[in-house]
């Protein structure tokens, strides 16, 4: 279909008239783009005006709408509706519109990210005034159902949304992100051996790494989800040497949220009462619940919750096995929650900490002042000022209890990072994992 159908012509108040209005204004001419299987180059700048409303802001807003006049197959980095593009002088003009932020999903055709792609796209994260691009990668095998998505994101009409490209190479993928969250990865299968798991995913991430430091922006902040997320993590920022490590963090969020749940349920008190909860080390059975640290209404966990052998035993494996409880209750792992838990990861990165309240993220471990050990990715207690970064916290307690705790997965870390050296730089891998190395879904 010709582009030059194309013809649009409408501004409106955002105030009064609903975006699903002004879209509905749009004639629609995508081409269809599902014969493109890759993204490759950038929409250039020959175009022609026609002016449609795409106002997120109570202000009124006139955005001009950028028509290609080459032919759509020929734009193939772009999905549908999305290659409908909009001129930039014009926005400036408006000074409502903030600069595009590039977010880059791995595994976006599966179940996690069909929870967070219209999460990220609603404004959760970057809020109502921010528009953003969504580059969302597949695979041969999952390219079909990575249009469907694409189709979805089109039909729901977010005014935030400004672009949506899919693709399975990251290489074009990852192209200028600011945000990468990997959330693609082979799930464990029967009888299959955590090493063998290790290596084939560690594959992944050493690939995407790769991609990652020569493509994406210098400073863009990458969350791991696919497990095993913290060696994952660290593999990923070892094939990255151009990104600062800093900015690597695998996802211990969904534990965190997953603690602070469990107290709330113990302490009969709703779940926005329990602050400063850390998850230490791995995103597995062996992770660290820290009540010692946590408060309830800003008291420490123990003044409220007299129970101790109740805080020892249950509430941690509780929440070490989380995961494999929901396993049993779905038939397939967290996904929406852990949806809502990247969501959460996120805007504890780009908006302040509350003061005296930390949260949870798997970050490098260089420069810790907890005695860690250095070179691995291990959860500990963040704060930031709301501009991507991040400090740890100093004023926590370790106590005996803790700190054993903390060894024994440090140790499953450390194991872990010898069987993918082959991976990070380090030399010949040696695989000799510990019994209990299992993911929060492994019971
Ligand atoms: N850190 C955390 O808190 C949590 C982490 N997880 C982890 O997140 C990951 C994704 O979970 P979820 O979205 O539910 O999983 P899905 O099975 O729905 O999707 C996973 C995606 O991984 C991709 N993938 C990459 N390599 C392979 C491969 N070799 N074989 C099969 N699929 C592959 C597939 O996409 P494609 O073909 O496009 O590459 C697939 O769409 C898992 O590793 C899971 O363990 C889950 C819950 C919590
Ligand atoms: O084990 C899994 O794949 C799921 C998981 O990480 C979790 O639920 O925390």
């Amino acid at each position: 279909m010709a582009v030059a159908e194309f013809a649009a012509t409408s501004s409106t108040s955002y105030a009064k008239t609903s975006h699903h209005h002004c879209s509905s204004q749009l004639s629609y001419v995508s081409n269809r783009l599902s014969h493109h299987r890759k993204i490759n180059f950038r929409p250039h700048a020959r175009t022609q005006n026609a002016k449609i409303c795409c106002s997120v802001t109570s202000k009124e807003v006139q955005a001009t709408v950028a028509i290609p006049t080459q032919d759509l197959k020929k734009k193939p980095e772009c999905y549908g509706v999305f290659c409908l593009t909009y001129d930039l002088r014009a926005e400036e003009e408006t000074k409502s519109w903030k600069k595009l932020i590039n977010i880059a999903v791995s595994g976006a055709a599966g179940t996690i990210s069909n929870h967070l792609l219209f999460k990220l796209a609603s404004g959760e994260v970057f809020g109502p005034d921010q528009p953003i691009a969504l580059k969302l990668l597949g695979s041969e095998r999952s390219f079909q159902a990575l249009e469907g998505v694409a189709m979805e994101l089109e039909d729901s009409l977010y005014p935030l949304l400004r672009e949506v490209s899919i693709g399975i190479d990251p290489y074009e993928v990852f192209q200028d992100a600011d945000w990468t969250l990997l959330i693609g990865a082979k799930p464990r299968g029967p009888g299959m051996e955590r090493a063998a798991l290790l290596d084939i995913n560690g594959k992944i991430f050493a690939d995407q790494g790769k991609a990652l430091n020569a493509v994406a922006s210098p400073n863009v902040k990458v969350i791991v989800v696919g497990n095993p997320c913290n060696t994952n993590a660290l593999i990923c920022l070892k094939n990255a040497p151009n990104i600062p490590a800093k900015n690597f963090h695998a996802l211990t969020r969904l534990d965190e949220n997953r603690a602070k749940c469990q107290l709330a349920l113990k302490a009969g008190v709703f779940y926005d009462k329990v602050s400063n909860m850390t998850i230490w080390g791995n995103h597995s059975t062996t992770q660290v619940p820290d009540f010692l640290n946590a408060r309830i209404n800003g008291l420490p966990v123990k003044e409220v919750i007299k129970d101790t052998k109740w805080l020892e035993e249950d509430f941690t494996e509780i929440v070490q096995k989380r995961g494999g409880a929901l396993i049993q209750k779905w038939g397939r792992s967290s996904a929406a929650s852990t949806a809502v838990s990247i969501v959460d990861a996120m805007k504890s990165l780009v908006t302040p900490t509350p003061e005296g309240d930390w949260f949870s993220s798997g970050v490098y471990t260089n420069g810790n002042p907890y005695g860690i050990a250095e070179d691995i990715v291990f959860s500990m207690p963040c704060r930031s000022k709301g501009d991507g970064d991040y400090e740890l916290v100093k004023d926590v307690i370790i106590d005996d209890f803790l700190r054993a705790r903390i060894k024994k997965t440090e140790a499953e870390l450390l194991a872990e990072k010898k069987c993918v050296a082959h991976l990070t730089g380090d030399g010949i891998a040696v695989c000799d994992l510990p019994e209990d190395t299992m993911l929060p879904g492994e019971m």
